[in-house]
This record gives structure tokens, sequence and C-alpha cells, in this order.
């Protein structure tokens, strides 16, 4: 503790005050991030053949002339929080030009796996607006600051928000594109011995799109809410089926949940996975298999472990889920009537767990 009386603690006291400035002023990073994104400026970096130089960058953005003189002050930001970095334009040149990074890669428009409408989807005002309400919710009995905020739950509302549904899915459809890479590239046995398997929750069917062309003889069916799935069509071995997984799942070999339990708190996980359980009722082989995170992997770096925690806030906020550890999944299986499960950590914070009647 500092004695505030006692002058020779000064140097104690500045770290604190400058610790508290670093954290009240986190959001300007994702926020100037947002503004880069919005300007274009990745894909603008990416266009070009060589390192971007200043007047380059200008000339290419939107910006009102008056305002160039920040350009240089946003990318100063971005460059220190490791988005964009400066390089010589030539080998026989001084002048310096800005070029991406492996973070600002994944932000083109056009990379598959780009985690932009994440950030636009976690930036946009529906989803900021709960965190006003955190201390409100904490206080009352509703079911989470999303509910406080807007009045119904985070389904009901994208039921009903069109644009914004949209907005989430193709969040979703970009972050499904690199799992199933990963899944089919390095786990290719998880399917092994499967004759069907059914993506519960699976949104408009990234998943199940890319393992049903990976392994043509498996009948793949996503199963989500009926405003999800509506119009999509389905291929020779993939359909798509409308419902409520707390009612009743379609029977299959094979069960998907990914990012769906996190969303939920473990009364509800147990009901989805016994649910899950009498899909696979009877069948050789039959298993579940969930793709989410495992809490407190200690060998982790830092930023992975704050990022862990930032995701288990997330779920608390919009939805009355959690992230989880070990002991905390293990226990939602046995409650569930399982027996077994398996965890391959190879999703980077994420494990693939298999969990076994
Ligand atoms: C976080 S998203 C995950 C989407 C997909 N599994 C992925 O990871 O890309 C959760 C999904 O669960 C679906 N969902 C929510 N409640 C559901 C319910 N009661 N029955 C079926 N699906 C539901 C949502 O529509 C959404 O597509
Ligand atoms: O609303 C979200 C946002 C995410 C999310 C945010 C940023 C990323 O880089 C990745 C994902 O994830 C969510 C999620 O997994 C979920 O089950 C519900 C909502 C969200």
């Amino acid at each position: 503790m500092i004695n505030l009386a006692d002058g020779k603690h000064d140097p104690e006291l500045l770290k604190a005050q400058a610790h508290i400035w670093n954290h009240i002023f986190s959001f300007i990073n994702s926020m100037s991030l947002k503004c880069a994104i919005d300007l274009g400026i990745p894909d603008i970096i990416n266009k070009h053949s060589k390192p971007v130089t200043l007047p380059e960058l200008i000339a290419a953005l939107p910006v009102h002339p008056s305002k160039a003189r920040c350009v240089p002050r946003l990318m100063r930001l971005l460059i220190h929080s490791g988005f964009f970095e400066k390089q010589k334009v030539s080998e026989d040149d001084q002048e310096e030009g800005y070029v991406l990074t492996n973070a600002s890669q994944l932000l083109l428009k056009d990379n598959p796996f780009s985690v932009a409408p994440f950030l636009q989807a976690v930036l946009d005002p529906i989803l900021t607006k709960p965190w006003h309400f955190v201390s409100t919710w904490l206080k009352n009995d509703d079911p989470t600051p999303f509910d406080t905020a807007h009045g119904r739950t985070f389904w009901d509302y994208v039921g009903h928000e069109p644009v914004f549904n949209h907005l989430f899915n193709d969040a979703m459809a970009s972050d499904a594109r690199l799992v199933t890479r990963v899944l089919i590239n390095e786990c290719k046995e998880v399917f092994e011995g499967l004759g069907s398997l059914v993506d519960v929750g699976g949104g408009t069917g990234t998943v199940a799109n890319s393992i049903a062309k990976a392994f043509p003889h498996l009948d793949c069916t996503v199963f989500d809410l009926p405003h999800v799935v509506a119009d999509l069509q389905g291929s020779e071995n993939l359909k798509y089926v409308g419902g409520d997984m707390f009612e009743a799942i379609p029977p299959a070999d094979g069960i998907v949940l990914k990012w769906i339990l996190h969303d939920w708190n473990d009364e509800e996980c147990v009901k989805i996975l016994k649910k899950c359980k009498e899909a696979i009722k009877d069948r050789e082989g039959g298993k579940v298999m969930i793709i989410e995170m495992m809490m407190e992997n200690q060998k982790g770096e830092d930023e992975s472990i704050e990022t862990q925690i930032f995701f288990d806030m997330l779920m608390m906020i919009l939805f009355t889920g959690q992230e989880r550890n070990e002991k905390e999944w293990a226990k939602l299986f046995s409650d569930a009537g399982f027996s077994n499960y398996k965890i391959t950590p190879i999703l980077g914070l994420r494990s693939i767990i298999e969990v076994f009647p």
C-alpha cells in the first residue's frame, strides 16, 4: 500500500497513475483499429507492391484535406499496437512507407479468415451498449447486461435485426473457415468412422459445408434456429434443419458444437448435452465434438490468458455463459451422463474436445 503522506513513495504513486491511465484509454486501441478498417487502410496498403508512403496513403484515403495531418498520428498508434510497420521504400532510398503485419493481414476484406467482421460486430453500439449496464445488471435480476440494455435476449434481438444478424453470421463464418481448415488438415481422424454428423448451432453452415466437401461419404446436417437456416440451400450430402436444440437434435453418429456451450450456463449446457446424447443414442462410435476454449492454460503467454478472460467477460455480458477450465467441463459431461472425454489442444486458444457416451 502506498503511503500518500510519504514523499519517498512518489515514483510508485506516479506508476500507479500511469497504470490507471493505460486502462482508461484501452478502448482507444480498438476504436482506432475500427477507424483504420472503416477507412480501408489495410486494403490500401495491401494493393501496393511497395511500402506505402504517407503522401500515397493520404492520397488514397477518403479524408478531408484539413484532416491529412491526423493520418500519421493514427498510423503511429497502429504501429505501436502491432498492426502496421514502417519499412524503407527501396534499398537505396531513405524514404519509408507502411506495410502490413500478420495481424493486419487478418483484417483484409478479401481474406477468407478476416477478423474484421468480428471487430465490427463487437464494437457496434448494439454490443457496446450492454457494457454500460454491467453494474445495474449486477444489482437487478435480469439474466444478462444485454437484456438490461435491450430488453430481450441476444438471440431474440438478432432474430429481429436482419442487418446485425447478417454481420454476426458473417463474423462467425470467417472464424469457422479458419477452424475447419485446421480441423481438416490436422485432425482428419476425428471424423473417421462417422457416417453422419449434425453441426448444432451451425449458423449458415460454413463448418458443415467444408466437412461435407472433404468427406463426401459423410451425411452432414446444419441445425440452427429457423430464422438462421431459412432459405439456405444444401447439397448432395448437406442439409439444413431449423429447430431448437433445447427441444430435440436430429439423430447422427457425430454432433459438432462449436462455440455453443460457452454461450450458456451450466444448467443450460447440461440440457443441450443431454439432447446431444439422445441424438447419438445406440450409434456405434457415436460422440460429441466440442470446439471451445480450455481456461487456465498456465503455459499460455500473458496475452492469450488475457484474451481468454476477455472472452469470459463477453460471455457474461451478452449471454448467461462463461469460459470453462477442464474441471468445469468434466463436471458438465458427467452431469449430462457422458463417461469419457479427450482434449486435443490444436486450435490455438481453443481445443477440440471429443465426448463419449
Ligand atoms: C456463437 S454462434 C456459433 C455459430 C457456429 N457454431 C460457429 O462457431 O461458427 C451460436 C449459434 O447458436 C445458434 N442458436 C442459438 N440458440 C439456439 C437454439 N436454441 N437452437 C439451435 N441453435 C441455436 C445461433 O443462431 C448461432 O448460430
Ligand atoms: O459477439 C461475439 C464475438 C465473438 C468474437 C469476437 C472477436 C473475435 O476475434 C472472435 C470472436 O465471439 C462470440 C462468440 O464466440 C459467441 O459464441 C457469441 C458471441 C460472440
